[in-house]
């Protein structure tokens, strides 16, 4: 018999509201990411984009609303606990250790899916050893997925900025989330790089059916590679629709594009 499509969308924000000493970073928001789509959050500095996602792996707690991932309600969920239940997540900012190498650092976002104890791994006890061999073979097959396998020795620090990016997001892969949150994956990066991380970032989304959850602000790429827009401004939600609805939509082209950036979005 064949298997029935899951009706439940991947992701429901609801009536997410948080402020920080008064001063409101997201109100009231609620939308909802489908599974298999890449959304992208725009607005202008400050619009809450980055709040939501630390709302989402769970470093921030909402004032109030709740997220529903996967059918599974929460408020308040620990980072470690978000990462478990497979939201993965890149920073904005390279979050690399950069003295160290490609594959340690592809094992060290494993490492927080450990079962071994530390006095396990201290004495090197057979679960934590057993752990070590299978996080190595995962880590040089999310290598392998990212072409990365022959720099798997290299400090990452001795890297171009678009590699190390790359870098980051086989780590945020390597621990397999069905959601993935990306922080401006593209900041920083020169054309080529740009397309070419968004070019990874389509395929992580077609061949291992991710969701993504991205921010970004160069429009052109997003109108290109997300399915799904949602657009953020003081942090409430002045539009949220498919890319072609978004580029056309007067409200955004004022409020965000910017009249004099019309012709951007034409
Ligand atoms: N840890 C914090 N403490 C106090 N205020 C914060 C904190 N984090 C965010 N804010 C405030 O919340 C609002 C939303 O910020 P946020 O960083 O989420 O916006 P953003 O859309 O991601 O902006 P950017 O594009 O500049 O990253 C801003 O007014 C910001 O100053």
């Amino acid at each position: 018999m064949p298997m029935r499509e899951d009706p439940l969308p991947a992701l429901e924000v609801r009536n997410v509201s948080l402020s920080f000493k008064g001063v409101k970073a997201i109100s009231d928001l609620t939308f909802q990411v489908e599974r298999q789509e890449i959304c992208a959050l725009i607005g202008p500095n400050g619009a809450g984009k980055s709040s939501l996602l630390n709302i989402l792996n769970g470093v921030y707690v909402p004032d109030s609303g709740e997220i529903v991932f996967e059918g599974e309600h929460f408020r308040r969920m620990h980072p470690l606990e978000a990462a478990r239940r497979g939201i993965g997540r890149g920073f904005q900012n390279n979050a690399l250790f950069s003295g160290m190498s490609v594959l340690d650092n592809v094992i060290a976002g494993l490492s927080r899916h450990s079962r071994a104890t530390l006095v396990e791994e201290a004495f090197r006890l057979p679960r934590a050893r057993g752990e070590e061999r299978r996080f190595r073979e995962r880590a040089h097959e999310v290598l392998r997925l990212f072409d990365l396998e022959r720099h798997a020795a290299t400090l990452v620090g001795t890297l171009p900025y678009g590699v190390q990016k790359k870098v980051e997001i086989a780590r945020a892969i390597a621990a397999e989330p069905r959601l993935l949150l990306l922080d401006e994956p593209l900041a920083g990066m020169n054309a080529a790089e740009k397309q070419e991380i968004a070019a990874v970032i389509a395929r992580l989304n077609t061949e291992l059916k991710l969701t993504i959850v991205l921010i970004e602000h160069d429009i052109g790429i997003v109108l290109k590679l997300a399915h799904h827009v949602v657009v953020l401004d003081y942090g409430r939600k002045l539009a949220d629709g498919p890319p072609e609805a978004i580029r056309d939509d007067p409200d955004v082209i004022a409020a965000y594009l910017g009249s004099e950036h019309a012709e951007i979005a034409a």
